[in-house]
């Protein structure tokens, strides 16, 4: 009979015997592989905090009691809980969202997926409960040791550490895993902590042990308890958060639920701020995710359960080309280092690390810091290449401004994944970059259409060295080269079409292909065109208005904001120069958007060409 079955909410938790826990434990684990197999999702996260998340459940009233997962990745097993066992269409438009999601549940608080915000959210919280008189209410915050390499992290520890009289209880969940196992002092002090584990070791093996054993036994228990302070202080140096005023708890190994429940009691019944130190193993359970050294199966696509092999083979995207070039640039250019925020492999630096092992930067999950620390190997006579994630730049908007733009620091950003990704959701799109670095002077912003304008770009980017330059790029696929049939003052012109009106379509980065056929869709009406692709789009080209200039029309292709995108400022600059072609763009909405395939967002956003051309004539027409 499974037990899993019979779980409708966190309360049916609570009658459960150890053994069924046990039982359980093993049921999700299946379960987990079973689903995320068929949709992708992020796997190793989940296998390894299941005991952790049946004994939060089983100690603490969700949601009465409020939990925040730092990122988010690791909350499939607290949806499985709290009655969402539908994982048929993860990651899917409709389906579960792969992040905690407010609609879902009320067991769900923080939308989250960037990381190291959820000490904030919990800091908060139990102010405002506190502040209400909700005494009895506790707030719970799982973080990773990755997300606690971020700076929000310590920032909220220290303010947390203030609120002596709040019912906070910080779950470290250390893995020894974020991307880089060994990511600085932190890590070594969890290690220590984690390997100098004797306390709670102890406690559990005495309440185990010597409660089994009678009377004697539980003395002897009961007197090794009142000695615990004496004990900590000689086999676990809990030093660093104890020094910040937070109760230390642990290390707990976190596969034992009896042990793991036993340490957020003692929490729940502290009073006040506590930390539980909880040892857990990524991927754990399944032997596919525990041999994959490089990140245990932190994310996959879809793959083979038996033995966790890609369904579909990974493909040379834009990545591998960055991956490929940055090497390149490496042999050639002694003073080029790499820096990333926790995504060595994700970002493709690895090649580069290997290479010049001496010549890379693992910060840990600090994109601020990466880039204020970029500004300042550019001033020591380096040239960084900060590579993140689009959407993750966004945390790091004023460093970029202030330490890299105002210094005039040779730095270059890339950022892989932007524009609209899919499948993480809101918070996961590239699509603000464009519109937030558009007012940072003397940035210049390249992005590529294909393989051989990425190449071009990045070595174009690390030539310039007294200004930020980036270089952008989408998670879609690589399309084919698209050559250029003419240029026009370093505007690439991809197609040209007779006709009336003239419409000057512009297509921006990975959309420049999309332009081309929204051309000939025009061309079929008997409208005239000029498809082209400025790459540099900011600042915006001085050609692409003198081109805007000889048309009747403008449209901008972006798979960025709308909202002070490309098109915004070129319709700016065409008002400047007394250019009074109409400029509109199709692009990204001032919204969030679901979960959904890149696909599908695609066509709701009526950015397919046959779409986008549609669009324009009937707004042709209507001028008329
Ligand atoms: C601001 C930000 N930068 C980068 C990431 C990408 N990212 C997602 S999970 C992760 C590692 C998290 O490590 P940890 O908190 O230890 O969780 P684990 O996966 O080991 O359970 C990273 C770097 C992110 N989510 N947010
Ligand atoms: C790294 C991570 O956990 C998230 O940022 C996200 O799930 C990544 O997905 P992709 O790397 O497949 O875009
Ligand atoms: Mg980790």
């Amino acid at each position: 009979m499974s037990i899993l079955s019979t779980i409708t909410g966190p309360g049916d938790l609570r009658r459960l015997r150890p053994a069924d826990l046990d039982q359980l434990a093993r049921e999700i684990r299946t379960f987990l592989v079973d689903a995320v197999s068929r949709t992708g999702g992020h796997l190793g996260p989940n296998l390894g905090v299941v005991e952790l998340t049946l004994a939060m459940h089983r100690v603490f009233e969700s949601p009465r009691d409020t939990m925040v997962f730092d990122t988010g990745h690791q909350s499939y097993v607290h949806k499985i809980l709290t009655g969402r066992r539908d994982f048929g269409d993860l990651r899917k438009r409709g389906g579960l969202s792969g992040y905690p999601s407010r609609t879902e549940s009320v067991h769900d608080v923080v939308e989250n997926s960037h990381a190291s915000t959820a000490l904030s959210w919990a800091d908060g919280i139990a102010k405002a409960y506190a502040l209400q008189g909700a005494v009895d209410r506790h707030v719970v915050a799982v973080i990773g040791d990755g997300a606690l390499t971020g700076g929000m992290a310590w920032e909220a520890l220290n303010n947390i550490s203030a609120g002596q009289d709040r019912r906070l209880v910080v779950v470290v969940n250390d893995n020894g895993r974020s991307y880089d196992p060994t990511i600085g002092g932190l890590a070594h002090h969890l290690d220590t902590l984690r390997t100098t584990r004797g306390y709670e070791d102890l406690l559990a093996w005495g309440k185990r042990t010597l409660r089994r054993s009678g009377p004697p036994g539980r003395l002897a228990y009961d007197a090794l308890h009142g000695l615990k302070k004496g004990i900590k202080d000689v086999v676990a140096p809990q030093g660093m958060f104890e020094d910040l005023g937070i109760k230390y708890v642990g290390p707990v190994d976190g596969h034992d639920i009896e042990a793991t429940e036993h340490a957020l009691r003692r929490a729940k019944a502290f009073g006040g701020p506590v930390l539980v130190h909880v040892i857990t193993e990524k991927g754990r359970g399944y032997v596919p995710a525990e041999q994959d050294v490089a990140d245990r199966f932190h994310a996959v696509g879809k793959i083979h359960p038996e033995t966790g092999l890609p369904v579909a083979p990974s493909r040379f995207g834009w990545t591998s080309v960055f991956a490929d070039e940055m090497v390149q640039i490496g042999r050639r250019r002694h003073d080029v280092v790499a820096i990333t925020a926790a995504m060595l492999q994700p970002v493709g630096l690895a090649p580069f690390a290997a290479e010049f092992p001496g010549r890379v930067h693992d910060v840990g999950i600090a994109e601020q810091h990466a880039v204020t620390s970029a500004a300042g190997m550019a001033f020591a006579g380096l040239h960084p290449v900060v590579a993140v994630y689009a959407t993750f730049l966004n945390r790091a908007f004023d460093q970029v401004l202030m330490d890299v733009a105002l210094h005039r620091a040779g730095v270059t950003f890339v950022l892989d994944r932007a524009g609209i990704t899919g499948d993480d959701g809101a918070s996961h799109n590239g699509m603000w970059d464009m519109a937030l670095l558009r007012v940072v002077p003397g940035l210049r912003l390249a992005a590529p259409r294909d393989e051989p304008t990425l190449r071009e770009a990045l070595r174009v980017a690390v030539d310039i060295d007294d200004a930020p330059s980036v270089v952008r790029y989408p998670k879609s696929p690589l399309p084919d080269p698209l050559p250029a049939v003419d240029s026009v003052d370093g505007v690439d012109v991809l197609a040209r079409h007779d006709g009336t009106p003239s419409v000057l379509v512009v297509g921006v980065g990975p959309m420049a292909h999309t332009a081309v056929q929204v051309g000939s869709l025009l061309a079929a009406e008997g409208v005239g065109s000029t498809v082209v692709d400025p790459r540099w789009v900011l600042p915006v080209p001085s050609a692409l208005v003198k081109l805007a200039g000889e048309h009747d029309r403008v449209l901008v292709l972006e798979d960025g904001l709308v909202e002070g995108g490309v098109g915004s400022m070129l319709g700016q600059r065409c008002a400047e120069a007394g250019v009074t072609a109409p400029v509109t763009s199709a692009g990204v909405p001032l919204t969030f958007l679901d979960h959904a395939s890149i696909a599908q967002i695609v066509e709701t956003l009526r950015l397919r060409a046959e779409d986008v051309a549609h669009d324009l004539l009937a707004d042709l027409r209507a001028r008329d």
